[in-house]
């Protein structure tokens, strides 16, 4: 965590021991709102308190002198461990009572943390409370010396507390834009062409480099040569438009952002990159899936089969003519997936008049669901052949039993799952003016197909609703609309 700066009234003295409960030690103080790197705030008093010179000699210190860069080191950690204790020995607060006296107990560095923690308990009930409080202590007839310091200590915390958690909020907007920047970026099919068009957008900034350095860093972490080249690439890329003026404004809060509130968020913002880093290192592997012809190599850990490759599986399921089709499409265009209909492939399999064609033509006339062996087969071919990792699986399993097979052939289960909800009778309207000469798109067949459905399918859905992997779609509406609902989903999915 950044060191908490919160407006004018942010940075705290503290002469003593803790928290806001000794208005004498915690006093707001102006002159320490700091713009030195320390996204775990714990330089505290070993770093130096004035002047950017002084902050440059000790740096250069540190950089000489190896015994005091490891004491610091050691420091660092033991500071880390001590606020990791603190941090989960803490019985959180319920009530806003409870909640006034943890902030007052609380440690001016770790204000920001608990401010994230407990955001969704600082709502108007607790600052109605507050101001009960306060109400209470300004207009008593008589104050004694103990009244006038909680009245003190409560003024300083409500301003800290107001404008913190207007900061925590503005910086999970920024965190959205600058998570689904990166996505956009390490995605697109044409990076450059990505970045132009996010320049002219003026959203490439500070954060955004913020997290893909985290990330360059991780993959060398972890081994992964290539996964960092690549980003070291885009990290060039995504530099050069950034000029310092550009720096310069975003740092002193001039774009869009103001005064000491402004200061507030760059330390927010940093920290916040620190944590969008951690949930876009846990994604690593469906980032690296994009651009695969470089990317897919890293991925050398097991998984699908013969390929020893790790996949990332969707299944898409709904009844006939509920859209699957449509919608793996854009999908596909957004996303980079590739996209395996099992229908398509098992018409595939009809025209190139292999032995099992015929069985399996009767089968989609009737409506029925080929044997999975057969399916599976068809599927793990394809999966076998495609040189990417992303996949959509279309139209199935289709049974219990088609599921059971791709799991124990395969060896593996879907990331996730689509589950387009949609109304019988859109169903049968869609199929219907299909008009793409398929021999089931028919009354007859239809009936069947959604009888089928029905009975196979929807435990299907059932089991995955039950393993929380379905993210379920209202598949009415425009194309368009329903895709707004599949967006998230992966665009979420691809930083996390
Ligand atoms: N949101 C929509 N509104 C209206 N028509 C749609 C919509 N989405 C798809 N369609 C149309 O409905 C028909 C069926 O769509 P699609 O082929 O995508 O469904 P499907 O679920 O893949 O069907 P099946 O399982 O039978 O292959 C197509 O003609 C398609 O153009
Ligand atoms: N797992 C599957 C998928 C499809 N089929 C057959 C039966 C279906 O009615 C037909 C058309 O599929 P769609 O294009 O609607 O997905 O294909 C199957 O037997 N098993």
């Amino acid at each position: 965590m950044a060191a908490l700066s919160i407006g004018s009234a942010s940075t705290f003295g503290r002469t003593g021991a803790r928290g806001i409960s000794s208005i004498s030690r915690w006093r707001p103080r102006n002159s320490c709102i700091r713009c030195v790197w320390d996204p775990e705030g714990l330089f505290g008093s070993k770093q130096p308190q004035t002047g950017h010179l002084a902050r440059i000699e000790f740096k250069r210190r540190l950089e000489k002198d190896a015994e005091a860069r490891e004491a610091f080191e050691n420091h660092v950690r033991e500071e880390q461990e001590r606020r990791r204790i603190l941090r989960q020995s803490r019985e959180l607060p319920e009530t806003p009572a409870e909640m006034i006296e943890y902030f007052l107990d609380t440690e001016a560095q770790e204000l920001e943390f608990e401010i994230a923690r407990l955001r969704p308990r600082l709502n108007q009930e607790f600052f109605s409370h507050l101001q009960i409080e306060l109400g209470q202590l300004k207009f008593a007839v008589s104050r004694t010396e103990a009244m006038e310091d909680r009245l003190a200590e409560l003024e300083t915390m409500q301003k800290v507390l107001l404008e913190g958690t207007e900061a925590h909020d503005k910086m999970q907007v920024d965190l959205i834009k600058v998570k689904e920047s990166l996505t956009k970026i390490l995605t697109s099919k044409d990076v450059k062409a990505t970045l132009l068009e996010m320049v002219e957008r003026n959203e490439l900034n500070r954060s955004l480099l913020a997290l893909l350095d985290e990330n360059i860093a991780n993959a060398h972490k972890t081994g992964q040569k290539r996964a960092a080249g690549f980003m070291e690439k885009v990290r060039v890329a995504v530099l050069s438009p950034i000029r310092p003026s550009d720096d310069e404004r975003i740092f002193s809060g001039g774009v869009g952002l103001i005064g000491e509130v402004a200061k507030t968020q760059k330390s927010a913002i940093q920290s916040t990159n620190r944590e969008m880093w951690r949930r876009v290192v846990s994604l690593y592997p469906l980032l690296s899936l994009s651009n695969s012809s470089v990317l897919h190599q890293m991925q050398a850990k097991g998984g699908i089969a013969s390929k020893g490759k790790t996949a990332f599986i969707t299944f898409v399921l709904g009844g006939p003519g509920s859209g699957k089709g449509t919608q793996c499409a854009k999908i596909v265009e957004t996303f980079g997936f590739t996209h395996l209909s099992a229908g398509d492939i098992l018409r595939r399999e009809i025209s190139s008049n292999s032995e099992n064609g015929a069985m399996i033509l009767d089968m989609i006339k009737e409506g029925k669901v080929v044997p999975s062996e057969v399916t599976v087969k068809l599927i793990q071919k394809e999966i076998e052949s495609i040189d990417n990792y992303k996949f959509l699986i279309d139209g199935f399993p289709r049974s219990e039993e088609n599921r059971i097979a791709f799991e124990r052939n395969i060896g593996m289960e879907p990331n996730i799952v689509l589950f387009f909800d949609c109304p019988e009778d859109e169903m049968v309207k869609r199929v219907l003016s299909r008009n793409e000469g398929r021999v089931d798109d028919n009354v007859d067949t239809i009936k069947k197909r959604l009888n089928v459905f029905a009975a196979l399918n929807l435990p299907v859905i059932k089991h995955y609703t039950e393993t929380g992997k379905v993210h379920k779609i209202n598949a009415v509406g425009s194309a368009d609309e329903i895709f707004e609902q599949i967006r998230p989903i992966f665009t979420e999915l691809m930083v996390k």
